[in-house]
């Protein structure tokens, strides 16, 4: 995925992406920081197709996706999975529906389909809720289901926004964990956040939007003082103590989905 001078602005305001260039390798993993109001989400949404940059070049999986006809973007967004900041369920279907809508796209077997989905949703913490609809759900259960649904199909791209912003930080540390995991089968992954304490923990390089439109890309964030108690030297990107069990095989399994 690379980006080439692109910019964005919404209707005749002024650009709130600018001039932004970076290329993200197959099975990288970034962070994506910034100041509340800095872009994110806008650049997020270029990202999943949602939006086209109003200048530059935007290539994805070895295409120029700026010049491709709208009838020719599902099939590339099918490859793509995405955390909505607002989680964007479907309110009549269950949790275990809502999660099951990618593998069902993807023709998954029904039988696979009960027993993976249900297994992933335990492993995030709702075992109490598989047959829930999301009015039903708090903001940090909704916003589960949605990375469950997310994940499920092992997407070649995850993009996520603030997808631990409702949740305490042992549930986001179980979530970034899974992301790792996903990661470490091969996902590129890109999670936008405003916790710092993920940010220092899990040691992946950064995307940060420093104002005025402008990205820079940085690298991992060190954890001083957990560097310092452990006499300096720096963990493996992705490290993290104190976490586990690892996330179910389901998601292993998965891979041609
Ligand atoms: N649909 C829109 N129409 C007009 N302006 C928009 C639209 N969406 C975002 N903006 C503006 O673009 C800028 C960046 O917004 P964006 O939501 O991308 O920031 P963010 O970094 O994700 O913020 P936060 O961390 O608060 O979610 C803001 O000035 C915002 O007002």
């Amino acid at each position: 995925m690379r980006f080439e001078n692109v910019g964005l602005r919404y209707g005749n305001g002024p650009e709130v992406l600018q001039d932004v260039t970076f290329a993200l390798g197959p099975g990288s993993f970034h962070f994506l920081t910034g100041a509340s109001g800095t872009g994110k989400t806008s650049l997020l949404s270029l990202l999943y197709l949602a939006r086209r940059p109003s200048r530059g070049l935007i290539g994805i999986f070895g295409r120029d996706i700026t010049a491709m006809k709208r009838d020719d973007l599902p099939p590339i967004r099918r490859r793509l999975g995405v955390v909505f900041q607002d989680f964007r369920l479907l309110d009549h279907l269950s949790a275990l529906d809502n999660v099951a809508l990618p593998l069902r796209v993807a023709g998954v077997s029904e039988s696979d389909i009960q027993k993976h989905v249900p297994e992933l949703l335990t492993w995030v913490g709702l075992a109490d809720h598989i047959n829930a609809k999301p009015p039903t759900l708090s903001g940090g259960q909704k916003q589960r289901v949605a990375i469950a649904r997310a994940v499920i199909n092992r997407p070649d791209v995850l993009v996520a926004d603030e997808p631990t912003g409702n949740v305490d930080d042992r549930i986001a540390f179980r979530l970034l964990h899974l992301f790792a995991e996903l990661n470490r089968l091969g996902t590129t992954v890109v999670i936008a956040t405003h916790n710092e304490t993920l940010v220092r923990r899990f040691r992946f390089p950064r995307l940060n939007l420093a104002g005025g439109g402008r990205l820079e890309v940085l690298p991992p964030l060190a954890d001083v003082e957990e560097g310092a108690a452990e006499g300096g030297s720096p963990a493996a990107p992705g490290a993290m103590a104190g976490v586990g069990p690892v996330p179910p095989a389901s998601l292993a399994a998965r891979s041609d989905g």
